[in-house]
């Protein structure tokens, strides 16, 4: 069971600088960065590290150092990619350091609960990020949403400490709700209310909610309430996008009572240099087809299909009509949970690929998935969900339909299509591990990619969303305000809003 401290106020930890100068402040700060070991989770704790830098363009922050504390992964898979995104990181000049933590055995004994074993392998590390803290003279600690495990450790050393959070701010509103709602709901049947958004159907409540016995919901209810500590919450979104479950969140209205801790939309954090095609004939091909003509299907780093499904998706596209470009994956190797490249000719109906080959492309390997997004001759996207894919496609305005797989992935599909308004649904069905029938995605593809009014819509709705994002992140923006205040706030130890009330601003004079 995760232990549960008491604490008595909310928002405690002041750095000593703040009745200093900022410029005294700025002369030493150093920001630690503690991400959860997947590579999901730490290639964006790492790119909101370079915003925090301000060397993605926005403005330089003197004196400000960000060391990324580096955990061992469990396993050696995990380990090689991690190795692989750290080398390239340090070599990109981006000023990003790292530091290296003493190994830890991680846990044994929560196979198969993985958000449980995320949450003990986090919070076993909490003595060595206290001395890495103590070492580094850290002014702030940034920790991953999976690790409120290691606070303590970092409040007995009066570092404030700040949540990073990966996904949207729909499962923040959850997260801090989830408490509340252990206490009065029995199971999740009909509707969740989460503050700021529709009634979220049962069914749309990620899966590691879904059965209270499990240890990984009670780290969740653990996790939702320790974000309660917090000095602030820097969320991986911006206001345009979710700008009323942001409000719900900074009036209070997820944990009534008591006041939610400094909330910093900073997003889209997504790495947004487009590294040229390491895929050419997946160019060239991109090339050949007209503006906005081609519906993209790819599913994260963990999507992958059977047989069965993949015949479906095959079928459903053929009866479309329309171009496709589709990021087929096999099931994983035992023992690891990464796709495969696909085997074609085992996967896909015969005679598919010639019959469609004047229209479509199969891609059986990791795909160039940003590079894809930005090419004019992508009108649509077919994707699991993942809130940096779908980040990514949003940036260039490029409207989805979901088929969520896994994680938080039917929670984000829910919101895209009822709230922002920026997908066609599917039907996919849950309980047959996510199975989408072929009329199904026949259905949903020729409503975006077609000229019917809920695909219009969502085309209207993912431009107005690709203009807000630039925006946010612009001079002037809601993203670049927030990271200004976080930068603030870091620099002279205030918790001072990344989100401004009416008639407020961020706190910085
Ligand atoms: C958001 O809640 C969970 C996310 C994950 C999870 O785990 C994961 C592990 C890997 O080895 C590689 C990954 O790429 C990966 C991705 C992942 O989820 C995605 O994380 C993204 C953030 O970077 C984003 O939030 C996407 O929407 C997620 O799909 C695992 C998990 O429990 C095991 C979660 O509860
Ligand atoms: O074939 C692929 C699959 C995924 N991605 C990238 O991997 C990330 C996936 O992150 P997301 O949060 O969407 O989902 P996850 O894989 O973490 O579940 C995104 O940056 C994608 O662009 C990619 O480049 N090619």
């Amino acid at each position: 069971m995760p232990p549960l401290l008491a604490r008595g106020c909310d928002h405690h930890t002041t750095r000593h600088v703040s009745s200093a100068s900022l410029a005294d402040a700025m002369a030493s700060a150093n920001v630690l960065l503690l991400p959860e070991p997947g590579s999901g989770h730490l290639m964006s704790l790492i790119e909101a590290g370079k915003r925090l830098l301000g060397h993605d363009g926005s403005d330089e922050t003197p004196g400000l150092t960000v060391t990324v504390l580096i955990i061992r992964p469990a396993t050696a898979e995990s380990a090689a990619e991690v190795d692989s995104h750290v080398s390239r990181v340090a070599a990109s000049g981006s000023g990003i350091r790292f530091h290296h933590l003493p190994a830890v055995e991680p846990p044994t004994d929560c196979a198969g609960n993985l958000q449980e074993f995320k949450s003990r392998y986090m919070q076993m590390q909490a003595p060595h990020v206290k001395a890495a803290l103590a070492d580094l003279d850290a002014a702030a600690l940034v920790i991953d949403f999976f690790a409120t495990g290691v606070i303590d450790a970092a409040r007995e050393l009066a570092v404030p400490t700040y949540v990073y959070f990966t996904s949207t701010a729909a499962l923040l509103a959850l997260t801090l709700r989830l408490p509340a709602l252990d206490e009065t709901v029995e199971v999740f049947d009909g509707t969740v209310d989460v503050p700021g958004m529709p009634p979220v159907p049962a069914g749309s409540i990620p899966g590691f909610l879904g059965d209270k016995k499990s240890p990984n919901y009670t780290w969740f209810v653990y996790h939702g309430r320790r974000f309660m500590d917090a000095d602030g919450i820097i969320i991986n979104t911006a206001n345009e996008l979710e700008p009323g479950l942001i409000a719900a969140i900074a009036d209070g209205q997820c944990v009534p009572g008591r006041r939610a801790p400094p909330l910093f939309p900073i997003g889209p954090v997504i790495d947004l240099g487009l590294k040229g095609w390491s895929e050419d004939c997946v160019h060239r091909w991109l090339d050949a087809q007209p503006h906005a003509s081609v519906v993209f299907l790819c599913f994260g780093s963990l999507g992958y299909f059977d047989v069965a499904k993949a015949h479906e998706v095959a079928t459903g596209l053929e009866r479309s009509g329309h171009r496709f470009l589709w990021t087929l994956r096999g099931p994983p190797a035992a023992g690891s949970p990464h796709p495969t490249d696909a085997d074609l000719d085992e996967l896909l109906p015969e005679g598919f690929l010639e019959r469609t080959k004047e229209r479509g492309l199969v891609w059986p390997r990791r795909a160039p998935q940003k590079e894809i997004l930005a090419h004019p001759a992508v009108g649509g996207f077919v994707t699991h969900c993942g809130w940096n894919s779908t980040l990514e496609s949003l940036w260039h305005g490029v409207p989805l339909v979901p088929w969520p797989l896994y994680a938080e992935q039917h929670l984000n599909a829910f919101e895209l299509v009822s709230d922002v308004g920026v997908a066609v649904a599917m039907e996919v069905d849950r309980k047959r591990n996510n199975f989408v029938e072929a009329a199904d995605l026949e259905r949903a593809v020729r409503c975006l990619m077609g000229m019917s009014e809920e695909g219009t819509k969502a085309r209207e709705k993912a431009t107005k969303m690709k203009a807000a994002c630039r925006k946010a992140l612009e001079d002037g923006g809601s993203s670049y305000a927030a990271l200004q205040g976080l930068r603030h706030a870091i620099l002279t130890g205030t918790g001072c809003n990344g989100v401004a009330s009416p008639g407020e601003t961020h706190g910085q004079n």
